[in-house]
């Protein structure tokens, strides 16, 4: 669970997560619902699907559902960026995705912007069937892409992609682990997704 009173029930491969939170300083009550689903065989829909719902703190009505894929892919991300950020060596130059779902975008999309990785990596899991296409997606926007069929892809940054108006872009959705290793010393992993 990633928020203090979250609850989840169990049905086989199958979850259904509630994770309320109260922010004083914000004047937010919250809570997120989130259904985590083994995903079988060719299913589309995705593994993991959220909804928010937004209290007012002062009366308790219901003032706004928002979707939370969106919220999930974005603050998962974002918080395995701070994490990274206070614990990656300096000399890492390779990221390393594990999976190419939903948070392997997002997670991607966000390191790319904020960190002056030259090399991405992702495994051969990740060229299997329907995530053959995630990978491209991932690795089209960098400007030599390739994706050999070997044990994995690797995607070389020929040149810093720019921030938008200042700030990362978030333009595309994509949790999975996520490690940094610093070119020649082995493993070392600088982060992974919160849970
Ligand atoms: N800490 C948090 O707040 C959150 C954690 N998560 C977790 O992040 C993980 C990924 O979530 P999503 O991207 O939404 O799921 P997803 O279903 O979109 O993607 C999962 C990816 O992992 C790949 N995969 C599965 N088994 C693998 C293996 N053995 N080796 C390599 N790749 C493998 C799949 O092929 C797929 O590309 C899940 O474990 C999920 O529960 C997700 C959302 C929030
Ligand atoms: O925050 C979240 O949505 C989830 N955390 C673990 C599985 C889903």
């Amino acid at each position: 669970p990633t928020a203090p009173g979250s609850r989840a029930t169990t049905l086989s491969a199958r979850f259904l997560g509630v994770m309320p939170a109260y922010s004083a300083a914000d004047d937010a009550l919250t809570t997120k619902l989130v259904t985590f689903y083994e995903r079988r065989g060719d299913s589309a829909a995705p593994s993991h699907q959220a909804t928010v719902l937004l209290f007012d703190p002062r009366c308790g009505s219901l003032r706004a559902v928002l979707d939370g894929s969106v919220i999930t892919a974005k603050r998962t991300a974002a918080v395995s960026a701070i994490a990274t950020k206070l614990l990656m060596p300096r000399s890492a130059e390779v990221l390393c995705i594990l999976g190419a779902g939903v948070q392997a975008r997002s997670h991607y999309e966000i390191f790319m912007e904020l960190f002056p990785f030259t090399e991405v990596r992702g495994t051969r899991r990740s060229l299997l069937g329907a995530d053959r296409a995630a990978v491209r997606g991932l690795t089209s926007r960098l400007p030599k892409e390739k994706l050999p069929h070997a044990c994995h892809t690797t995607v070389k940054r020929t040149q810093p992609q720019r921030k938008q108006n200042g700030w990362p872009s978030f333009g595309r959705e994509s949790r999975g682990p996520i490690c940094a290793f610093p070119r020649r010393s082995g493993c070392g992993i600088a982060a992974s997704s919160a849970r």
